[in-house]
């Protein structure tokens, strides 16, 4: 047990050749949180997703996931440790079912072993059917039930947003990272999705990190907001302190509006 904190970040930091991308940031998540990192675009959002979750090794800092060191792990290590996340550009198995998407990501959580997998022993025939149902009710959640024998690449886009959700958390994350998950959603898709991830943290007892440039979906539920510009954090604050940061404001100008 590690107490409160599930994640702590410490002077984290990247290069690419003479490209600093993210440097000397400093991070944490308590169990149970909803907070948003945001910031300009090129600011290092993604590059610091990407470090969180073993696809590029930080060249700098440390971080910590539930109390151990999770610097230089592959991503499939770290999604086993409790990390999951969905992409800023929807990456399914398009030419898959949606219920089948699931039961990809499902997999790991499957208590069957692999040899009654191998061999078609009856435990792997009953571990088969309680994975299909564990999928099912992750669609029910989702809205996405009457899609279920529909081929991935055949949803309507909001639909594969909340697929993408759905599959990052039949991997029984601890952690879950949204990266702009109401990217090209209208306003009443936004809206949706905002309750839905209310909902789900709930339900599931997760802590949620989530990139997001629709402001009113990141004020409208984060507890804090995390802004990186540059490669670095400029500040940190509930939403309402954010909202009025002078050095926010002058880093978003131009670009968006804070409201
Ligand atoms: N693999 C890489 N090699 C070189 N440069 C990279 C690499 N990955 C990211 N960068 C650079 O790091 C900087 C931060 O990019 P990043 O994608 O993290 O920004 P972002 O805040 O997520 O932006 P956006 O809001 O547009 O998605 C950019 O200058 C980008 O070009």
């Amino acid at each position: 047990m590690t107490g409160n904190l599930l994640i702590n970040v410490e002077n984290m930091g990247i290069q690419f050749g003479g490209l600093k991308a993210v440097q000397g940031v400093n991070m944490y998540l308590n169990r149970g949180e909803l907070v948003g990192l945001i910031g300009p675009n090129g600011a290092g959002k993604t590059t610091s997703f990407n470090m969180l979750t073993g696809v590029y090794t930080p060249t700098e800092g440390i971080i910590t996931f539930d109390g151990k060191k999770i610097n230089g792990l592959a991503p499939y290590q770290v999604t086993q440790k409790g990390i999951s996340r969905t992409f800023q550009n929807i990456r399914l198995f398009k030419e898959l079912s949606v219920l089948d998407n699931v039961k990809v990501a499902n997999h790991s959580l499957a208590r069957h072993s692999m040899w009654a997998s191998i061999f078609r022993l009856p435990n792997h025939f009953k571990g088969e059917a309680e994975m299909e149902q564990q999928s099912f009710e992750f669609l029910k959640i989702f809205g996405l039930d009457i899609y279920k024998n529909e081929l991935a690449k055949n949803l309507p886009y909001g639909m594969q947003r909340r697929l993408e959700i759905a599959r990052a958390l039949a991997a029984n994350p601890k952690l879950l990272l949204l990266d702009e998950p109401a990217a090209g959603m209208n306003p009443q898709e936004t809206h949706d999705l905002m309750e839905l991830i209310a909902f789900i943290r709930k339900e599931f007892g997760l802590t949620i990190l989530l990139i997001e440039h629709d402001m009113s979906l990141v004020m409208g539920i984060c507890e804090r907001i995390y802004v990186l510009d540059h490669g670095q954090l400029i500040a940190d604050g509930t939403p309402e302190e954010i909202r009025n940061n002078p050095k926010v404001i002058e880093a978003y100008l131009g670009e968006e509006v804070i409201s």
